[in-house]
Parts: structure tokens; C-alpha cells; sequence
């Protein structure tokens, strides 16, 4: 594979980047104030703001020119058609083809790769609604009033994160929650107050083999048959998400009530197929497949669109641009909508869990910073906790501001305004205050005494992105999922990196299984894995009583 940074299309970058570095958004809108109009794209319901960037036309030219370098054209043709491009795992990468529509195509190697979607979309349509009627009912005779799903990582975070986004939809009176930590608080506290007569348990595991999920669905299988009285009780209140049909049998649930996936989904791309079921059960399969509309109208801007017209390209690259030229570490997503208060938490798992790579997929070492940190809150709670860093600390971090025109409901007291253009008023405020700042000037001519004003300068030249989207529906929910999920992929493109597998995760998992002796056997344990842990294996062990 070539070295990415030894290429013209690099170097230019390098160059044009000394030079615009010291330049600040102030001087590039005042020299060109047509870029707030033109530095603007638009995907399915998406409008993206990049004109306070620190970029010019001139940056994106040479930043489309790289993603052209670094094959993106022909990676996207291979991702969409089936090629095995996760190649440590010798994997299709197809969660695109999740939400093809039924009369799509798309065979790999000889097998139907739609109809296969497709027939378990059905499967889950049909249960979603024999839950939702209350045909389908609990060991008792009740109709289900609470699904828990048990899951982790990409089994967890995307229904959980989908279900808080669209929970205004869920309109069958059943409401979800979401169990993932092997902290017994974690499903202890779920359960806690729920009635299991009512409650429905999806156990959602890609491989059916992971500690926590297990361990939960234990827990979970116990209260059951301890509050019902009956093994048999399992059949009616246990269902499964996996691509193991074997190990799901051997739990004891019931492989007639499995929901199957493919070895090409990864965990962290697969919350619009069977990994979603909860979602589905709570806003009915309709507005479901409306989701899936939305991702797939991401997924043709994607596959169709100019680069330089691209919202995952200009975003992805933006995200080069910053990591590896400015040498920013950290990438801020600030959704205004209380609903998407989990998506932060979603996108590290999408973009750290894909991009967080030390060689690249050939096995060389990367040859550029790789991963941008994500991280963020719902505004405006974040306003009054970080962002005090964000406008005047000596970090540059690059942030996606998120808003939307109409609020599910809106509240307005006496005269108004509304609480949603309050909300909106600040997202704005926020952008250009980070953007534009406020200079020693302005603010000493306000009457600020000398020795306050470098204390409440506002440097300004802190870029950001806008995406404002008409509404947050089960449409334009898909359409942010994909937006992310192709950036990452454009990011991997350009740093040579398998997007799509996790072995850092691998070693300590083994080595916790490892130290379960150590911290539960009668004797005193022989060994530790090094000094430091056995030590705190020894505290520990104190600490709980047994044997040092
Ligand atoms: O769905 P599962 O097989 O239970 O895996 C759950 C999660 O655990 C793994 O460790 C991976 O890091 C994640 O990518 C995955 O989503």
C-alpha cells in the first residue's frame, strides 16, 4: 500500500495548510462573505454549514483531490458491491445492503443478499406486531408492556440510542429499556419495579458469546422463572438477536424466536436490522422501514454524489484536515435535541471502535494520526460545563453543532418564544461566538476595566460544522446514523485502515476471564499478571474477606 503522506495531494495539503494556518475566519468571510452561501450541501433532509471552517475553496479542492488519491471512488464501488474489504476478518462490509429496498439487487457470492434482509425484516415486522397488538402474550395470558434488551457494545448502544431519539413514535403503549454493564446494578436496576408477566427479553448478541450479555441474560432468565414459578415460562418472555444459532439454543432460547444477522454486519453498523427489534416493537415496523428509507437515502448520496458536493466526503475529510494537518485530537458532536443525548456515546463506539487503528489493513504501521476522539452532550447542558474550554482553551477541537427546525412539541409559556427557538437561538449563538469570537478592542470599548479584558477575550477561529435538519423522525435519524457511518469510512479510506474490526478489544477480555480465579479462589492466588495488579488483586481481596 502506498504512503499516503508521501503523495502530491498530501504534501499540497501540508503547504496550503502553512499558509492559511495563521489566518482567522473573521479575514476569510470578510474577504469572501459569498462562502456562508456556496459553502453549503445538502443530502435527503441534511443541510450542512462548513463555511466556518478554516478551509477556503481552495482547501477543499485539495482535500476532494486526496479522497481521489487515496482510491475513495473505488473503496465505495467495493463496499457497496460485497468485495471482502474487512480484510483481518476476510468480511464483506454490507450493513448497506440492511436497508436496500425490497426490489433492490444485490447477490454475493451466489446468495440473495436482499431477499435474506428483507425476510427477516418481515420475521421481526410480524412479531413487533403480534407484540404490539397484544396478540403475542407473556406464560400468563398478559400482553407485553416492557421489552428489555440485553446487549452490549453494538448490540446495546444503537437501539438504545435510536429508542431515546424517536421515543415520542413509540404509540403502542410498550416502552423499552436497555441493559449492557456486567455491573449487577446495571440489569438489577432495570428490572427493579417491572412486572415480568409483562416483560419481554430480547438477549441481542452478534456472537452470543460475550461475558456481560450472558451474565445478563442470566440474571434476567433467573428473576423470571423465580417471579413466574415455571422454566417453561422462558419460551413466552426470551427472544434472541444473533448470527448463532447454535449457541442461542444452547441458552435455552427457543431458535424459532431468533432474529438472525450476517457475519458482514459489524456490531457497530447493525441497529437498523435485528439488533433493532426493540425499536421496531416500539415504533411499529412502518416507521421502522421509514428509518430504513432514510439511511438508504444516505447511502445513494453517498454512492452518487460529486465529492464536492458529498456531506460524508466534505465532513470525513474536514476530520482529516483537522487531525492531521492541525493536529487536533478530539472531534466535539453537539446535538441540540435532548432526544439525541445518547448519540455522542453511539458515535464513539461507530468511530473510535473503526478508525482507532495503529497499522493499517496491509499490517504496516499508519503513517498519520488515525481516530479522532468523539465526544459530546445534548446542548445546552454542555454550555454550562465544557464549552468554557471549547471558546478559550489552547485546544483546538472541531464540533458538530446539530439542530432541528420543528420540536416533536414545543412548549410556550405567556408570550413566548418557545422553548425550541430558545434551544435553536443558542445553538446559533454558539457556532458564531466559537467562530468570529470577540477581540481586546471590542471589549475594552464596552467599559471593561484593563486588567479583565484579556480574561473575557474570545479568540475566535474555532471551526465547526452545522447540520440543521427540518425535523428528528425516524427518516432523518437514519440519515445522521449513515452520514457518520460514511465518514468513518472515507476517514479509513484515507489512512489505510480495516474500518471494520476490533482486536484491541480481544486481550482484555481474555485476561479479565484470566483474573477471575485470582480474585475468587480459597487459596491466596499464585500469580497476577504483573506487580501492580497483583497488588490491587491482594487489596481487593482483603477487602472482600477472603484469603491473602
Ligand atoms: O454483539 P456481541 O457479539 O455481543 O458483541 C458486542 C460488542 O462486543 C465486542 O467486544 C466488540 O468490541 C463490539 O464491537 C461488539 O459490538
Amino acid at each position: 500500500m502506498a504512503d499516503i503522506t508521501e503523495t502530491a495531494e498530501w504534501s499540497a495539503l501540508a503547504e496550503h495548510h502553512t499558509a492559511l494556518a495563521g489566518r482567522h475566519l473573521r479575514e476569510l468571510f470578510a474577504e469572501d462573505p459569498g462562502r456562508a452561501g456556496r459553502m453549503t450541501a445538502d443530502a435527503g433532509d441534511l443541510h450542512l454549514d462548513y463555511s466556518k471552517h478554516r478551509v477556503t475553496g481552495e482547501t477543499l479542492r485539495l482535500l476532494t483531490a486526496l479522497a481521489e488519491r487515496a482510491g475513495l471512488r473505488d473503496r465505495i464501488t467495493a463496499m457497496f458491491s460485497g468485495e471482502r474489504i474487512n480484510v483481518s476478518e476476510d468480511r464483506a462490509v454490507l450493513h448497506t445492503a440492511l436497508r436496500l429496498p425490497r426490489e433492490a439487487e444485490l447477490r454475493v457470492d451466489g446468495q440473495d443478499v436482499v431477499a435474506d434482509v428483507h425476510a427477516v425484516l418481515d420475521r421481526m415486522a410480524d412479531f413487533a406486531g403480534r407484540v404490539r397488538s397484544g396478540e403475542w402474550t407473556g406464560f400468563t395470558g398478559k400482553p407485553i408492556r416492557t421489552v428489555v434488551n440485553i446487549g452490549i457494545g453494538g448490540s446495546d448502544l444503537g437501539p438504545a440510542m435510536a429508542y431515546e431519539a424517536l421515543r415520542d413514535y413509540a404509540d403502542a403503549g410498550i416502552t423499552c429499556r436497555f441493559v449492557s454493564n456486567i455491573d449487577p446494578a446495571d440489569v438489577t436496576g432495570v428490572l427493579a419495579g417491572l412486572d415480568p408477566e409483562q416483560t419481554l427479553v430480547i438477549v441481542s448478541s452478534k456472537t452470543f458469546g460475550t461475558l456481560e450479555t450472558l451474565a445478563n441474560a442470566r440474571a434476567a432468565r433467573a428473576w423470571l422463572v423465580d417471579r413466574l414459578g415455571d422454566e417453561k415460562a422462558v419460551s413466552r418472555h426470551f427472544v434472541a438477536v444473533s448470527t448463532n444459532a447454535e449457541r442461542v439454543a444452547a441458552f435455552g432460547i427457543d431458535t424459532g424466536n431468533m432474529f438472525g444477522f450476517w457475519d458482514w454486519v459489524g456490531g457497530r453498523y447493525s441497529m437498523d436490522g435485528a439488533i433493532g427489534l426493540s425499536l421496531m416493537i416500539a415504533i411499529g415496523a412502518d416507521r421502522f422501514r421509514e428509518m430504513l428509507a432514510g439511511f438508504h437515502t444516505l447511502d445513494e448520496h453517498f454512492r452518487t454524489a460529486p465529492f464536492e458536493a458529498n456531506l460524508p466526503v466534505l465532513m470525513g475529510m474536514l476530520g482529516v484536515w483537522y487531525t492531521d494537518f492541525f493536529g487536533a485530537q478530539t472531534h466535539a458532536v453537539l446535538p441540540y435535541s435532548q432526544r439525541l443525548s445518547r448519540f455522542p456515546a453511539y458515535l464513539q463506539q461507530l468511530t473510535m471502535e473503526s478508525n482507532g487503528k495503529s497499522v493499517r489493513a496491509d499490517g504496516a504501521p499508519v503513517v498519520a494520526q488515525t481516530g479522532e476522539i468523539f465526544w459530546g452532550e445534548p446542548g445546552t447542558n454542555g454550555q454550562h460545563a465544557f464549552y468554557q474550554l471549547l471558546h478559550q482553551g489552547t485546544r483546538l477541537v472541531p464540533a458538530d453543532f446539530i439542530g432541528f427546525a420543528e420540536p416533536f412539541e414545543d412548549v410556550v409559556t405567556g408570550d413566548g418564544p418557545g422553548m425550541h427557538d430558545l434551544l435553536t437561538a443558542n445553538l446559533l449563538a454558539q457556532t458564531s461566538a466559537l467562530a468570529f469570537g470577540k477581540t481586546a478592542e471590542e471589549i475594552a470599548a464596552e467599559g471593561t476595566p484593563a486588567g479583565i479584558v484579556p480574561h473575557k477575550v474570545m479568540p475566535g477561529n474555532r471551526p465547526t460544522s452545522t447540520i440543521l435538519v427540518p425535523r428528528l423522525t425516524p427518516s432523518t435519524l437514519g440519515q445522521l446514523i449513515a452520514l457518520y457511518e460514511h465518514i468513518v469510512f472515507v476517514q479509513g479510506t484515507v489512512w489505510g485502515i480495516d474500518s471494520f474490526d476490533q482486536w484491541g478489544v480481544e486481550l482484555g477480555k481474555v485476561m479479565a476471564q484470566d483474573l477471575v480465579p485470582a480474585l475468587t479462589s480459597a487459596e491466596p492466588p499464585a500469580d497476577a499478571p504483573d506487580p501492580s495488579t497483583a497488588a490491587l488483586v491482594r487489596r481487593y481481596r482483603e477487602w472482600r474477606g477472603r484469603a491473602v
